[in-house]
């Protein structure tokens, strides 16, 4: 058996040595135009549409490094005997479906895996659940394609996300189950909802964590990650020797393409980010808030210009690109909405986005990117190897419908250290 790989993350740009995929499934169609807001979309999604697109996302990563998929962790520890037991019996009990826990442990480990991420239809026997619009007896798991939000790897700790709302819940009970016992991957687990502190108020999901630095976290906080969530976080760090910076930004609640901070802020290069300039740049009543630890003590709190700004200060110079290009806010604001300043980076100055936003490609290949097809990378027809800088373009008309681009659809669990 494949030795387990010990995770850790300390930027966002380090080399990509793992990355943890969800490919979407039924779970990703079942809804109605009423009910899609309550699953979070913006849209419904037509999934054999979204399956072509993601591949390009899963094969270019194969090729580029170590890739699981979340179903394969899952059904290899649900083999354990004691770990199918405790997760089945806390999914139930937490969804008020009790009723199903005997059906559901008598299942084989990936059928099982399958129902708890693609949902258990309701069995229609009384007249209450007859008469109900409910077709479900456990929800699908609609947003687990966003492997980022669930868990994130801080350092060399695993951080399970406190999901700000409930239809996301169970994919951080899975996530935390998959880390403390998958025999691939070895880790230490952190888990807010043990907090002693604010419990009920803490909510922190991926979208909002970017590592920046072995000594820079940027936080951002709104609709999916609160303050209470922040201070635990500075909790955690607070634990540690030595200076650390914890660089907040509040975001905007509305509308929703604004939920996490990787939708409006993304880092591409050692001296390179990618800004939503409204949010970001410009003046506005969005704070941006440097927190200094020291030793274990916060030695100060302090308002910053802007996260750019902050960041420099820090010792981060970053030169930002335009999410939409430089001159028209209303392309910035269409280019946004459709994931356009969410990149994943599989190392410094390699970056993967979506085709769609094409003043955003530009502004990238005005800042010195090479623009490659993913279909290129994956019929061989290039040699990633043969360019400093790039963005490996995705199709991603169906995906970004879902809500999030490229780096929210992929959790890395591990990254070589950035030489500066
Ligand atoms: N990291 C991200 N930006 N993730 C986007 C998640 C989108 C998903 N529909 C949600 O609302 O939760």
């Amino acid at each position: 058996m494949a030795e387990a790989i010990h995770t850790g993350v300390y930027s966002e740009i380090g080399e990509i040595e793992g990355v943890i995929l969800h490919t979407p499934g039924s779970e990703v169609e079942n809804m109605t135009p009423g009910n899609a807001e309550r699953a979070l979309y913006s849209d419904i999604l037509n999934l054999s549409v979204a399956e072509e697109e993601y591949r390009q996302l899963s094969q270019v990563l194969e090729k580029i490094t170590h890739t699981f998929q979340v179903k394969d962790l899952l059904t290899e520890i649900l083999n354990i005997d004691e770990v199918r037991e405790a997760l089945v019996h806390k999914i139930c009990k937490r969804e008020n479906a009790k009723l199903l826990k005997e059906k559901l442990l008598a299942l084989k480990p990936s059928e099982l895996a399958r129902q708890i991420i693609e949902g258990v239809p309701l069995h229609k026997n009384t007249l209450t659940s007859f008469l109900s619009d409910e077709r479900n007896a456990l929800r699908p798991l609609h947003n687990f394609f966003f492997t980022r939000d669930a868990s994130m790897t801080v350092y060399d700790k695993v951080l399970i996300g406190k999901m700000a709302t409930k239809v996301r819940e169970r994919e951080a009970l899975v996530m935390e189950t998959i880390f403390n016992h998958s025999s691939k991957l070895k880790s230490n687990t952190v888990n807010p909802s043990k907090s002693k502190h604010h419990k009920h108020e803490i909510s922190i999901e991926g979208g909002d964590i970017l590592v920046a630095r072995e000594d820079i976290l940027i936080v951002g906080t709104g609709v999916r990650t609160s303050t209470q969530g922040v201070d635990y976080i500075i909790r955690q760090l607070q634990k540690n020797k030595g200076k650390h910076s914890v660089v907040v930004q509040q975001l905007p609640s509305t509308p929703e393409s604004f939920i996490h901070l990787d939708m409006v802020f993304t880092l591409l290069d050692r001296d390179m980010c990618m800004v939503y300039d409204p949010i970001i740049m410009q003046p506005n009543k969005y704070q941006t808030i440097l927190i200094s630890i020291e030793d274990g003590h916060v030695k100060n709190i302090e308002k910053q210009t802007n996260l750019v700004q902050c960041l420099n200060g820090l010792g981060m110079p970053l030169k930002p690109l335009y999410c939409g290009g430089r001159k028209d806010l209303w392309i910035q604001e269409r280019e946004q909405w459709h994931s356009g300043a969410n990149f994943f980076a599989v190392g410094p100055g390699k970056v993967i986005g979506y085709d769609r936003n094409v003043y955003t490609m530009e502004e990238m290949n005005n800042n010195g990117f090479e623009i490659i097809p993913a279909l290129d990378v994956i019929d061989n027809k290039i040699s990633l190897n043969d360019y400093e800088k790039y963005v490996i373009t995705i199709s991603g008309s169906e995906l970004a419908r879902g809500g999030g681009g490229a780096r929210c659809m992929t959790m890395p669990f591990k990254r070589k250290r950035v030489d500066y």
